[in-house]
């Protein structure tokens, strides 16, 4: 049945979309504008994210749009929107290529998601790429010939390995980094193995991005800093943000972030499944967190089970991270099995001190969250 309609409404309807085709127009503008950005950034070897221009320019169109009447979070939103597309635009011009006279880069790993986005992004800058994957081996030493850096992006539980036996007879100048989520045991393989530049990578984030603007890539430094400096600065200029962390420290931290969350995910699917949940009608109940809840863990089963098993089985030491999870899941049902809701309250204001300013800042950046998952509805 189609909707109900009168006269004024669709005269008003034609006019509002006419604003829109200008919208359109003006869009198109913006991304030729962007397009021209991009390649000016492209010649000078500037970054393709510019935190500060970003700042100055929202600040200044939430000004004028308060001026005008308008919500400011409305023209920031839009703003937004427009430079995650720009990034991309950006992205397609090409970067800078920082260093010149590298010889070609080697990805061990090239067809797996990661090694193809970082294939692309150094193609993208100038650079020779070669990948070298399982059926390569036999010419592995042709394809190092020359090499001025590789990279290993392999399954986490064959990288030292494969490091430490694969991997000792490049020329004494290429740089060796990998680009696995654990730190500690591959930038020691790595140092063992190879005398020249070391340095270990953890990009923060998918293979599927699109682009590197805003995302994190973790830096620990190995050997030879001066040396493979200018991939630090490459890395940049594909608008990344580079966070220097010591192995130990990292790893510490993928203890939490990863093995404990991720298996956490893990059992909230596995739950699911083993109460035959009806997702169906679990989203038509569902508010707009429980949704993005449900997205964040089933995304996980979108996903290589493999992957997973490497990140959650890396370090022995999750285990306990896990372990201490499960104390304090059992502690606190001991509390609602007793029925003491004081003790549930008092609880609740004990973690709410502690995460002190992080617990309102993380509801505002929910909030917008949540309206774009209620925007995504369609009917
Ligand atoms: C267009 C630029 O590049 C990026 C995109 C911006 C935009 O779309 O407005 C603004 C800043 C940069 O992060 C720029 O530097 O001006």
């Amino acid at each position: 049945m189609s909707e109900k309609t009168t006269a004024d409404l669709e005269n008003l309807r034609g006019l509002i979309d006419g604003v829109d085709k200008q919208l359109l127009h003006l869009l198109r503008k913006r991304l030729d504008l962007v397009a021209q950005v991009g390649a000016v950034k492209h010649g000078a070897g500037l970054p393709i994210y510019a935190p500060q221009r970003e700042a100055s320019m929202l600040a200044k169109r939430r000004d004028e749009a308060k001026a005008m009447n308008i919500e400011p979070q409305l023209i920031e939103d839009i703003l937004r929107r427009l430079m995650r597309e720009s990034y991309l635009n950006e992205k397609d011009v090409g970067f800078k290529q920082v260093k010149l006279d590298l010889g070609h880069v080697v990805i061990v790993g090239g067809e797996g998601k990661l090694g193809g986005l970082f294939s692309q992004m150094l193609t993208l800058s100038g650079y020779q790429v070669k990948s070298l994957d399982k059926d390569d081996w036999a010419n592995s030493q042709r394809i190092f010939e020359g090499a001025g850096l590789v990279i290993v992006t392999v399954p986490i539980n064959i990288t030292c390995e494969l490091i430490a036996e694969q991997l000792t007879q490049l020329p004494a100048n290429c740089i060796l980094a990998d680009l696995t989520s654990i730190k500690t045991a591959p930038v020691e393989a790595m140092l063992a193995a190879h005398s020249g530049p070391v340095l270990g990578l953890h990009p923060m984030f998918g293979p599927d991005v699109g682009s590197l603007a805003k995302q994190v890539v973790v830096v620990c430094h190995g050997r030879g800093e001066s040396e493979y400096q200018w991939l630090v600065e490459q890395i940049k200029i594909w608008g990344a943000r580079i966070v220097e962390a010591e192995p130990q420290k990292h790893d510490k931290a993928m203890q939490l972030v990863q093995a404990m969350r991720h298996f956490s995910s893990f059992v909230y699917g596995l739950n699911l499944y083993k109460e035959n949940a009806d997702i169906e009608s679990l989203l038509q109940f569902s508010s707009p967190i429980y949704r993005l809840e449900l997205a964040m863990v089933g995304r996980l089963f979108a996903q290589s089970p493999e992957l997973y098993a490497d990140i959650i089985f890396a370090q022995e030491e999750s285990l306990v991270a896990i372990s201490d999870y499960l104390d304090n899941y059992s502690q606190a049902l001991a509390i609602l099995k007793s029925g003491n809701r004081e003790a549930f309250v008092q609880q609740f204001k004990d973690v709410a001190q502690w995460f002190g300013d992080f617990a309102p800042q993380f509801q505002r950046e929910s909030r917008a969250m949540l309206q774009s998952v209620n925007d995504m509805k369609t009917d």
